[in-house]
């Protein structure tokens, strides 16, 4: 038997005080949590449970449907990488594929004055209930990403609307993952290790599956907690702090049950340079175009997205291999 608290638990209710006091408290168990671990529950009454249920029934809806429906919104159909992903579109390496399917959302942006490929209007399904319910998750825990974000600032000793000018059109995606159910499951590796590319992801899954790798080498099960949200350093805020707080490392056992996770992935603006904060440390990490790096490394693993490539169609800029990023000992010793 697992303890149920395999993961420090932060309560993030304190947030919304008035008191910056209150708020410092909150700063310094996420700072505590995120030293330590790197991946924690957060817990708030900032946390609406029924946008999440109304989610999964949505979810649920939706993957149901017809693969000749769904495929209606492909992916490779939009502007700013959304819409549907069928089994298979992503490969991470070339001879396998994770079994599941996602409808991925982005940033919205109706405007016109920014030109970077992760930003522009969302494609949606034929569905206006659809539409309104991700759109209404989406916005709900962008505002709790948001003072996250403020609580990160003081975590790091910095101001705290330190991100404030930097996430103001962020491609942060959403993913609604679908994990058929699979009878042929193993205990086996589903989505394979991997760091997140962005800041930090917040998620909450409708059953077990997620693992993550300890300090010890130890891969261990996160056990689900009833309207707790499951959060994640990525590999920016490794960077922008320094490597105080490290992407940590999961992945998703192969599981017969069906599954459904809804991941936000937070990112700061797309020409943001992702780079230590503290001017006063001897950076340990090379400055990072964060969109541009999202971009490409996006760009390596979606199909649509390597067909355009081979084709000459898309040319990417500055484009490193896959897993270049995240804690590896290779990257740590940067010298200016
Ligand atoms: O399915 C999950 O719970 C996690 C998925 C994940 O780690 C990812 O999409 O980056
Ligand atoms: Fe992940």
């Amino acid at each position: 038997m697992q303890d149920k608290y395999v993961l420090p638990l932060v309560d993030i209710s304190l947030l919304n005080s008035t008191n910056l006091d209150d708020r410092m408290q909150v700063a310094q168990a996420l700072d505590q949590a995120c030293k330590e671990v790197g991946f924690l529950y957060l817990k708030g009454d900032q946390f609406q449970p029924a946008l999440f249920a109304q989610l999964c029934d949505i979810a649920k809806h939706y993957f149901a449907q017809d693969d000749a429906l769904k495929m209606q919104n492909y992916i490779g159909k939009s502007v700013n990488h959304s819409g549907y992903v069928p089994i298979g579109e992503e490969q991470f390496s070339s001879n396998s594929y994770d079994l599941k399917e996602s409808y991925d959302v982005n940033y919205d942006y109706q405007g016109s004055a920014l030109n970077y490929p992760l930003l522009g209007p969302t494609q949606w399904p034929d569905d206006p209930a659809f539409k309104r319910h991700v759109s209404q998750y989406y916005q709900h825990l962008k505002a709790i990403g948001h003072q996250l974000f403020r609580c990160f600032a003081l975590a790091l000793e910095q101001k705290e609307d330190f991100f404030d000018m930097h996430i103001q059109h962020a491609p942060s995606q959403l993913r609604l993952i679908h994990y058929p159910y699979n009878p042929q499951a193993t205990d086996a590796e589903g989505i394979g290790a991997h760091t997140d590319y962005e800041c930090f992801t917040l998620l909450l899954p409708t059953a077990p599956g997620l693992q993550v790798l300890t300090k010890q080498g130890e891969w261990i099960d996160i056990p689900l907690l009833e309207n707790t949200l499951v959060m994640n350093i990525g590999d920016m805020m490794e960077i922008l702090s320094n490597g105080k707080y490290l992407a940590t490392k999961h992945r998703v056992k192969k599981v017969q049950q069906e599954r459904y996770s809804f991941p936000l992935f937070f990112s700061c603006d797309y020409d943001y340079v992702i780079q230590p904060i503290n001017t006063n440390e001897p950076p340990k990490y090379a400055p990072l175009a964060g969109g541009e790096h999202l971009f490409n490394q996006t760009a390596q693993t979606f199909h649509y997205l390597k067909q355009r490539v081979a084709s000459g169609e898309l040319v990417l800029k500055n484009a490193v291999p896959l897993y270049s990023f995240g804690l590896t000992e290779s990257n740590m010793e940067y010298t200016p």
